[in-house]
Protein backbone atom coordinates (compact mmCIF):
# COMPACT_ATOMS: atom_id res chain seq x y z
CA UNK A 1 0.00 0.00 0.00
CA UNK A 2 1.37 2.99 -0.86
CA UNK A 3 1.50 5.46 1.91
CA UNK A 4 -0.01 8.28 0.53
CA UNK A 5 -3.07 6.21 0.60
CA UNK A 6 -2.88 5.29 4.51
CA UNK A 7 -4.27 7.87 6.70
CA UNK A 8 -3.67 7.59 10.35
CA UNK A 9 -5.85 9.51 13.20
CA UNK A 10 -4.86 9.41 16.96
CA UNK A 11 -7.05 9.98 19.54
CA UNK A 12 -9.89 8.66 22.28
CA UNK A 13 -11.79 6.18 19.79
CA UNK A 14 -15.97 5.80 20.78
CA UNK A 15 -17.86 4.25 18.81
CA UNK A 16 -21.29 1.03 18.91
CA UNK A 17 -20.43 -2.47 17.48
CA UNK A 18 -23.36 -2.69 18.85
CA UNK A 19 -26.45 -1.13 20.47
CA UNK A 20 -25.56 -2.47 24.06
CA UNK A 21 -22.68 -0.06 24.62
CA UNK A 22 -19.83 1.22 23.82
CA UNK A 23 -16.37 0.28 22.45
CA UNK A 24 -13.36 3.11 24.00
CA UNK A 25 -9.74 2.60 22.46
CA UNK A 26 -8.08 5.66 24.28
CA UNK A 27 -5.30 7.26 22.98
CA UNK A 28 -5.46 4.43 20.22
CA UNK A 29 -4.58 5.02 16.27
CA UNK A 30 -6.98 4.54 13.82
CA UNK A 31 -5.56 3.69 10.67
CA UNK A 32 -7.54 4.15 6.87
CA UNK A 33 -6.42 2.45 4.00
CA UNK A 34 -8.13 4.24 0.75
CA UNK A 35 -11.10 5.44 2.88
CA UNK A 36 -11.72 2.09 4.65
CA UNK A 37 -10.67 1.09 8.26
CA UNK A 38 -7.91 -1.21 8.60
CA UNK A 39 -7.66 -1.20 12.05
CA UNK A 40 -7.39 0.10 15.22
CA UNK A 41 -3.84 -0.06 17.25
CA UNK A 42 -2.46 1.28 20.97
CA UNK A 43 1.27 1.01 19.71
CA UNK A 44 1.67 2.13 15.87
CA UNK A 45 3.27 -1.29 13.87
CA UNK A 46 6.68 -0.51 12.53
CA UNK A 47 5.26 -0.95 8.96
CA UNK A 48 3.40 2.89 8.88
CA UNK A 49 6.94 4.52 10.18
CA UNK A 50 6.63 7.26 7.83
CA UNK A 51 2.71 7.55 7.12
CA UNK A 52 0.75 10.59 7.89
CA UNK A 53 0.09 10.97 11.28
CA UNK A 54 -3.11 13.75 12.47
CA UNK A 55 -2.22 14.08 16.41
CA UNK A 56 -5.53 15.10 18.26
CA UNK A 57 -4.18 13.99 21.85
CA UNK A 58 -7.41 13.44 23.48
CA UNK A 59 -10.05 14.85 21.60
CA UNK A 60 -12.99 12.25 20.85
CA UNK A 61 -13.11 10.83 17.18
CA UNK A 62 -16.54 9.05 16.48
CA UNK A 63 -18.61 7.62 13.54
CA UNK A 64 -20.41 10.57 11.26
CA UNK A 65 -23.97 10.90 12.43
CA UNK A 66 -26.33 9.11 9.19
CA UNK A 67 -29.61 11.11 9.34
CA UNK A 68 -32.54 8.35 8.00
CA UNK A 69 -34.90 10.80 6.75
CA UNK A 70 -35.04 14.80 6.14
CA UNK A 71 -36.66 17.04 3.54
CA UNK A 72 -33.84 19.56 2.06
CA UNK A 73 -36.79 21.22 0.41
CA UNK A 74 -38.33 22.44 3.52
CA UNK A 75 -34.69 23.92 5.00
CA UNK A 76 -36.44 27.62 4.86
CA UNK A 77 -39.53 26.62 6.54
CA UNK A 78 -37.68 25.17 9.68
CA UNK A 79 -40.01 26.36 12.85
CA UNK A 80 -42.67 27.65 11.17
CA UNK A 81 -46.40 26.40 11.35
CA UNK A 82 -45.80 24.33 14.11
CA UNK A 83 -48.88 24.86 15.92
CA UNK A 84 -50.82 22.89 13.10
CA UNK A 85 -50.98 18.78 12.28
CA UNK A 86 -49.96 17.22 9.55
CA UNK A 87 -52.03 17.14 7.15
CA UNK A 88 -53.00 20.96 7.82
CA UNK A 89 -49.13 22.02 7.60
CA UNK A 90 -49.04 20.33 4.34
CA UNK A 91 -51.49 22.39 2.87
CA UNK A 92 -50.87 25.77 4.85
CA UNK A 93 -47.00 25.67 4.78
CA UNK A 94 -45.39 22.58 2.81
CA UNK A 95 -46.58 22.78 -0.45
CA UNK A 96 -46.60 26.12 -1.47
CA UNK A 97 -42.62 26.37 -0.23
CA UNK A 98 -41.67 23.16 -2.34
CA UNK A 99 -44.11 24.82 -5.32
CA UNK A 100 -41.37 27.50 -5.38
CA UNK A 101 -38.50 24.92 -6.04
CA UNK A 102 -39.55 24.82 -10.13
CA UNK A 103 -37.03 27.84 -9.80
CA UNK A 104 -33.48 26.00 -10.14
CA UNK A 105 -32.50 29.90 -8.54
CA UNK A 106 -34.35 29.23 -5.38
CA UNK A 107 -33.73 25.75 -5.40
CA UNK A 108 -29.92 26.42 -5.71
CA UNK A 109 -29.87 28.99 -3.03
CA UNK A 110 -31.68 26.52 -0.22
CA UNK A 111 -29.55 23.02 -1.24
CA UNK A 112 -26.45 25.11 -0.67
CA UNK A 113 -27.25 26.31 2.91
CA UNK A 114 -28.88 23.11 3.33
CA UNK A 115 -26.04 21.02 2.36
CA UNK A 116 -23.40 23.05 4.46
CA UNK A 117 -25.21 23.36 7.57
CA UNK A 118 -25.82 19.31 7.11
CA UNK A 119 -21.95 19.25 7.00
CA UNK A 120 -21.76 21.99 9.89
CA UNK A 121 -23.78 19.85 12.26
CA UNK A 122 -22.00 16.65 11.72
CA UNK A 123 -23.59 14.51 9.43
CA UNK A 124 -22.15 12.78 7.03
CA UNK A 125 -24.57 10.34 5.07
CA UNK A 126 -28.12 11.87 4.64
CA UNK A 127 -31.47 10.09 2.92
CA UNK A 128 -33.46 13.14 1.35
CA UNK A 129 -36.37 14.21 -0.34
CA UNK A 130 -36.32 16.70 -2.81
CA UNK A 131 -39.29 18.13 -4.52
CA UNK A 132 -41.17 16.86 -7.31
CA UNK A 133 -39.05 18.67 -9.55
CA UNK A 134 -36.48 16.68 -11.84
CA UNK A 135 -34.12 19.64 -12.28
CA UNK A 136 -34.00 20.91 -8.76
CA UNK A 137 -33.62 17.41 -7.60
CA UNK A 138 -30.79 17.13 -10.44
CA UNK A 139 -29.08 20.44 -8.56
CA UNK A 140 -29.42 18.68 -5.19
CA UNK A 141 -27.01 15.86 -6.09
CA UNK A 142 -24.83 18.00 -7.82
CA UNK A 143 -24.25 20.25 -4.99
CA UNK A 144 -23.81 17.09 -2.04
CA UNK A 145 -21.54 15.84 -4.90
CA UNK A 146 -19.22 18.18 -4.85
CA UNK A 147 -19.43 18.76 -0.93
CA UNK A 148 -18.30 15.37 -0.77
CA UNK A 149 -21.72 13.77 1.33
CA UNK A 150 -23.13 11.10 0.95
CA UNK A 151 -26.61 10.97 0.27
CA UNK A 152 -29.75 8.88 -1.21
CA UNK A 153 -31.96 11.79 -3.11
CA UNK A 154 -35.55 11.37 -3.59
CA UNK A 155 -37.49 13.24 -6.54
CA UNK A 156 -40.77 12.90 -4.74
CA UNK A 157 -43.98 12.00 -6.95
CA UNK A 158 -47.62 13.28 -6.16
CA UNK A 159 -50.23 12.74 -8.69
CA UNK A 160 -53.31 13.18 -6.35
CA UNK A 161 -54.93 15.02 -3.36
CA UNK A 162 -52.35 17.69 -3.96
CA UNK A 163 -52.73 21.50 -5.13
CA UNK A 164 -52.73 21.62 -8.69
CA UNK A 165 -49.16 23.57 -8.58
CA UNK A 166 -47.83 20.45 -7.19
CA UNK A 167 -49.79 17.92 -9.28
CA UNK A 168 -47.58 15.63 -11.54
CA UNK A 169 -49.32 13.97 -14.87
CA UNK A 170 -48.70 10.12 -13.72
CA UNK A 171 -46.97 9.14 -16.40
CA UNK A 172 -44.54 11.94 -16.80
CA UNK A 173 -43.69 11.19 -13.47
CA UNK A 174 -42.88 8.21 -13.85
CA UNK A 175 -40.52 9.25 -16.99
CA UNK A 176 -39.16 12.01 -14.59
CA UNK A 177 -37.86 9.67 -11.59
CA UNK A 178 -36.88 7.39 -14.89
CA UNK A 179 -34.32 9.75 -16.27
CA UNK A 180 -33.18 10.89 -12.30
CA UNK A 181 -32.29 6.97 -11.93
CA UNK A 182 -30.04 7.01 -14.83
CA UNK A 183 -28.59 9.96 -14.20
CA UNK A 184 -27.66 9.13 -10.54
CA UNK A 185 -27.55 5.36 -10.10
CA UNK A 186 -24.09 4.88 -11.19
CA UNK A 187 -22.36 7.52 -9.31
CA UNK A 188 -20.93 6.62 -5.97
CA UNK A 189 -21.63 8.97 -2.78
CA UNK A 190 -24.63 10.11 -4.27
CA UNK A 191 -27.51 7.79 -5.22
CA UNK A 192 -31.41 7.97 -6.24
CA UNK A 193 -34.12 6.68 -3.91
CA UNK A 194 -37.69 6.05 -4.84
CA UNK A 195 -40.05 8.41 -3.12
CA UNK A 196 -43.67 8.41 -3.21
CA UNK A 197 -44.16 11.14 -0.81
CA UNK A 198 -46.98 8.87 0.91
CA UNK A 199 -49.77 6.75 0.03
CA UNK A 200 -52.56 9.68 0.11
CA UNK A 201 -51.09 12.12 -2.88
CA UNK A 202 -50.33 8.62 -4.83
CA UNK A 203 -52.87 6.90 -7.34
CA UNK A 204 -52.65 2.92 -7.32
CA UNK A 205 -51.22 3.81 -10.98
CA UNK A 206 -48.12 5.82 -9.65
CA UNK A 207 -46.93 3.46 -6.71
CA UNK A 208 -47.52 0.33 -9.41
CA UNK A 209 -45.29 2.48 -11.92
CA UNK A 210 -42.53 3.07 -9.39
CA UNK A 211 -42.88 -0.61 -8.21
CA UNK A 212 -41.96 -1.67 -11.38
CA UNK A 213 -38.93 1.29 -11.37
CA UNK A 214 -37.56 -0.49 -7.92
CA UNK A 215 -37.37 -4.13 -9.23
CA UNK A 216 -35.78 -2.41 -12.85
CA UNK A 217 -32.95 -0.42 -11.03
CA UNK A 218 -32.58 -3.06 -7.99
CA UNK A 219 -33.54 0.45 -6.09
CA UNK A 220 -34.38 1.66 -2.53
CA UNK A 221 -37.76 3.06 -1.42
CA UNK A 222 -38.68 5.58 0.95
CA UNK A 223 -41.72 7.16 2.36
CA UNK A 224 -43.47 7.90 5.50
CA UNK A 225 -46.16 5.70 7.34
CA UNK A 226 -48.32 5.81 9.59
CA UNK A 227 -47.85 9.38 11.18
CA UNK A 228 -50.74 10.67 12.31
CA UNK A 229 -54.38 9.78 13.22
CA UNK A 230 -55.60 11.75 10.88
CA UNK A 231 -53.72 9.80 7.67
CA UNK A 232 -54.09 6.74 8.89
CA UNK A 233 -58.06 7.17 8.78
CA UNK A 234 -57.74 8.77 5.59
CA UNK A 235 -55.69 6.20 3.57
CA UNK A 236 -58.28 3.69 4.93
CA UNK A 237 -61.14 5.82 3.29
CA UNK A 238 -58.60 5.99 -0.16
CA UNK A 239 -57.62 2.48 -0.55
CA UNK A 240 -60.61 0.35 0.84
CA UNK A 241 -59.31 -2.46 -1.25
CA UNK A 242 -56.38 -2.66 1.57
CA UNK A 243 -56.43 -3.89 5.10
CA UNK A 244 -53.95 -1.73 6.87
CA UNK A 245 -51.65 1.27 5.39
CA UNK A 246 -48.75 -0.61 5.21
CA UNK A 247 -50.28 -2.76 2.87
CA UNK A 248 -50.70 0.47 0.39
CA UNK A 249 -47.05 0.36 -0.16
CA UNK A 250 -46.90 -4.00 0.05
CA UNK A 251 -49.52 -4.38 -2.72
CA UNK A 252 -47.33 -2.35 -5.15
CA UNK A 253 -43.99 -3.97 -4.25
CA UNK A 254 -42.67 -0.79 -2.00
CA UNK A 255 -42.49 -2.34 1.14
CA UNK A 256 -38.98 -4.27 1.92
CA UNK A 257 -38.87 -5.90 -1.62
CA UNK A 258 -35.89 -3.84 -1.90
CA UNK A 259 -33.95 -1.99 0.98
CA UNK A 260 -37.01 0.41 1.86
CA UNK A 261 -37.33 3.37 4.88
CA UNK A 262 -40.76 4.52 6.59
CA UNK A 263 -40.13 7.61 8.19
CA UNK A 264 -42.57 7.40 11.69
CA UNK A 265 -44.52 4.38 11.85
CA UNK A 266 -46.81 5.97 15.36
CA UNK A 267 -49.68 4.20 14.67
CA UNK A 268 -48.88 0.27 13.89
CA UNK A 269 -50.92 -2.53 14.03
CA UNK A 270 -49.79 -5.81 15.38
CA UNK A 271 -50.29 -6.99 11.50
CA UNK A 272 -48.07 -4.15 10.32
CA UNK A 273 -45.00 -5.01 12.75
CA UNK A 274 -44.97 -8.58 11.87
CA UNK A 275 -45.27 -7.45 8.32
CA UNK A 276 -42.15 -4.71 8.66
CA UNK A 277 -40.02 -7.33 10.62
CA UNK A 278 -40.26 -10.35 8.02
CA UNK A 279 -40.22 -7.26 4.81
CA UNK A 280 -36.70 -5.59 6.99
CA UNK A 281 -38.22 -2.42 6.32
CA UNK A 282 -36.43 0.28 8.05
CA UNK A 283 -38.24 2.35 10.27
CA UNK A 284 -37.23 5.97 11.40
CA UNK A 285 -37.48 7.79 14.38
CA UNK A 286 -38.37 11.49 13.79
CA UNK A 287 -38.81 12.22 17.80
CA UNK A 288 -38.77 16.11 16.86
CA UNK A 289 -41.02 16.30 13.92
CA UNK A 290 -43.38 14.41 16.32
CA UNK A 291 -43.52 16.75 19.23
CA UNK A 292 -43.60 19.84 16.88
CA UNK A 293 -46.80 18.47 14.76
CA UNK A 294 -48.03 17.03 18.14
CA UNK A 295 -48.12 13.45 15.71
CA UNK A 296 -47.64 11.10 18.74
CA UNK A 297 -44.73 8.64 20.35
CA UNK A 298 -43.14 5.71 17.96
CA UNK A 299 -43.13 2.40 19.56
CA UNK A 300 -39.36 2.40 19.74
CA UNK A 301 -39.11 0.10 22.35
CA UNK A 302 -41.41 -2.19 21.11
CA UNK A 303 -40.46 -2.44 17.23
CA UNK A 304 -36.30 -2.61 19.09
CA UNK A 305 -38.11 -5.88 21.36
CA UNK A 306 -39.75 -6.84 18.05
CA UNK A 307 -36.05 -7.18 16.07
CA UNK A 308 -37.55 -4.32 13.90
CA UNK A 309 -34.49 -1.63 12.94
CA UNK A 310 -35.06 2.04 14.01
CA UNK A 311 -32.61 4.49 12.61
CA UNK A 312 -33.14 8.63 13.23
CA UNK A 313 -33.93 11.27 11.03
CA UNK A 314 -34.10 14.88 11.50
CA UNK A 315 -37.32 15.47 9.41
CA UNK A 316 -36.72 19.04 8.58
CA UNK A 317 -38.81 20.92 8.00
CA UNK A 318 -41.51 19.04 10.63
CA UNK A 319 -38.24 18.91 12.45
CA UNK A 320 -36.77 22.45 12.67
CA UNK A 321 -33.01 21.43 13.12
CA UNK A 322 -30.47 19.27 11.41
CA UNK A 323 -28.43 18.57 14.40
CA UNK A 324 -28.96 14.56 15.14
CA UNK A 325 -27.67 14.81 18.79
CA UNK A 326 -30.42 17.17 19.39
CA UNK A 327 -32.49 14.34 17.86
CA UNK A 328 -31.02 11.36 20.22
CA UNK A 329 -31.55 13.73 23.27
CA UNK A 330 -35.45 14.17 21.81
CA UNK A 331 -35.08 10.42 21.66
CA UNK A 332 -34.10 9.61 25.03
CA UNK A 333 -36.66 12.20 26.15
CA UNK A 334 -39.52 10.81 24.53
CA UNK A 335 -38.83 7.02 25.61
CA UNK A 336 -38.62 8.17 29.11
CA UNK A 337 -42.31 9.93 28.83
CA UNK A 338 -43.92 7.33 27.71
CA UNK A 339 -41.96 5.17 30.25
CA UNK A 340 -43.56 7.06 32.58
CA UNK A 341 -47.09 6.46 31.45
CA UNK A 342 -46.11 2.59 30.51
CA UNK A 343 -43.56 0.78 32.83
CA UNK A 344 -42.81 -2.04 30.37
CA UNK A 345 -41.18 -0.24 27.94
CA UNK A 346 -37.49 0.73 29.25
CA UNK A 347 -36.61 4.29 28.09
CA UNK A 348 -33.39 4.35 25.03
CA UNK A 349 -30.22 4.39 26.62
CA UNK A 350 -27.03 6.52 24.99
CA UNK A 351 -25.52 3.87 23.21
CA UNK A 352 -29.00 2.78 21.66
CA UNK A 353 -29.81 5.77 20.59
CA UNK A 354 -26.13 6.46 19.32
CA UNK A 355 -25.89 3.33 17.59
CA UNK A 356 -29.13 4.27 15.72
CA UNK A 357 -27.73 7.85 14.73
CA UNK A 358 -24.58 5.86 13.40
CA UNK A 359 -23.99 2.24 12.51
CA UNK A 360 -27.78 1.35 13.09
CA UNK A 361 -28.83 3.79 10.69
CA UNK A 362 -25.54 3.86 8.58
CA UNK A 363 -26.81 -0.13 7.45
CA UNK A 364 -28.41 1.44 4.65
CA UNK A 365 -25.48 2.70 2.94
CA UNK A 366 -23.54 -0.48 3.34
CA UNK A 367 -20.75 -0.88 5.84
CA UNK A 368 -20.87 2.85 7.39
CA UNK A 369 -21.20 4.00 11.05
CA UNK A 370 -19.11 1.78 12.99
CA UNK A 371 -14.73 1.55 13.21
CA UNK A 372 -14.73 -2.07 13.12
CA UNK A 373 -12.51 -3.31 10.24
CA UNK A 374 -14.17 -2.74 6.32
CA UNK A 375 -15.86 0.15 7.04
CA UNK A 376 -15.75 3.29 5.39
CA UNK A 377 -13.79 5.80 7.50
CA UNK A 378 -16.97 8.68 8.31
CA UNK A 379 -15.99 10.26 10.90
CA UNK A 380 -15.79 13.61 13.51
CA UNK A 381 -13.51 14.72 15.90
CA UNK A 382 -14.90 16.14 18.58
CA UNK A 383 -12.57 18.81 20.91
CA UNK A 384 -14.24 19.36 24.20
CA UNK A 385 -11.29 20.76 26.00
CA UNK A 386 -13.17 22.07 29.54
CA UNK A 387 -12.27 21.33 33.18
CA UNK A 388 -14.65 18.57 33.16
CA UNK A 389 -13.14 16.94 30.23
CA UNK A 390 -9.93 15.60 31.89
CA UNK A 391 -12.29 14.49 34.99
CA UNK A 392 -14.87 12.59 33.01
CA UNK A 393 -14.60 9.10 31.38
CA UNK A 394 -14.61 9.13 27.41
CA UNK A 395 -18.29 8.13 27.35
CA UNK A 396 -19.34 10.84 29.75
CA UNK A 397 -17.48 12.88 27.55
CA UNK A 398 -18.96 11.59 24.70
CA UNK A 399 -22.69 12.14 26.57
CA UNK A 400 -21.99 16.31 27.56
CA UNK A 401 -21.31 16.46 23.84
CA UNK A 402 -24.59 15.01 22.61
CA UNK A 403 -26.79 16.72 25.62
CA UNK A 404 -24.81 20.00 26.42
CA UNK A 405 -22.29 20.80 23.63
CA UNK A 406 -22.86 21.72 19.90
CA UNK A 407 -21.29 21.50 16.17
CA UNK A 408 -18.95 24.29 17.07
CA UNK A 409 -16.78 21.49 19.04
CA UNK A 410 -16.85 19.57 15.59
CA UNK A 411 -12.75 20.07 14.60
CA UNK A 412 -13.15 17.81 11.89
CA UNK A 413 -15.21 15.74 9.32
CA UNK A 414 -14.34 12.83 6.97
CA UNK A 415 -16.40 10.96 4.52
CA UNK A 416 -15.02 7.39 2.98
CA UNK A 417 -11.69 8.73 3.94
CA UNK A 418 -11.60 12.46 2.18
CA UNK A 419 -11.45 15.85 5.00
CA UNK A 420 -14.87 17.61 4.27
CA UNK A 421 -14.77 21.69 5.27
CA UNK A 422 -17.56 23.54 6.65
CA UNK A 423 -17.12 27.10 5.92
CA UNK A 424 -18.47 28.18 9.03
O1 LIG B 1 -43.33 14.96 8.39
C1 LIG B 1 -43.77 14.90 7.23
N1 LIG B 1 -43.30 15.76 6.28
C2 LIG B 1 -43.75 15.76 5.01
O2 LIG B 1 -43.31 16.55 4.18
C3 LIG B 1 -44.75 14.78 4.71
N2 LIG B 1 -45.41 14.49 3.59
C4 LIG B 1 -46.23 13.47 3.88
N3 LIG B 1 -46.12 13.11 5.18
C5 LIG B 1 -45.21 13.92 5.71
N4 LIG B 1 -44.71 13.99 6.95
Amino acid sequence: MKKENILILKGTIIFTPDSAGFEVRQDSYLVVHNGIISEIYKQLPAEYAGCRIIDHGNRLIIPGFVDLHTHAAQFNQRGLGLDLELLDWLNEYTFKEEAKFTDTGYAAQVYEAFTEELIRQGTTRAVLFATIHKDSSNLLCDILSRRGLGAYVGKVNMDVNCPDFLREDTQQSLRDTEEFFERWSSTSLVNPIITPRFAPTSTGELLAGLGKLAVKYNAPVQSHLSENPGEVKWVAELFPDQSDYHQVYNHYGLFGQTPTLMAHCIYLTQEAIECIKSNQVVTVHCPDSNINLASGIMPVRKLLNAAVQVGLGSDVGAGHSLSMTQAMVKAIQLSKINYVFDHQCDPLTLSEVFYMATKGGGKFFGRVGSFEKGYSFDALVIEDNTEMAQKASPVERLQRYIYALDASNIVARYIAGQEIQSRI
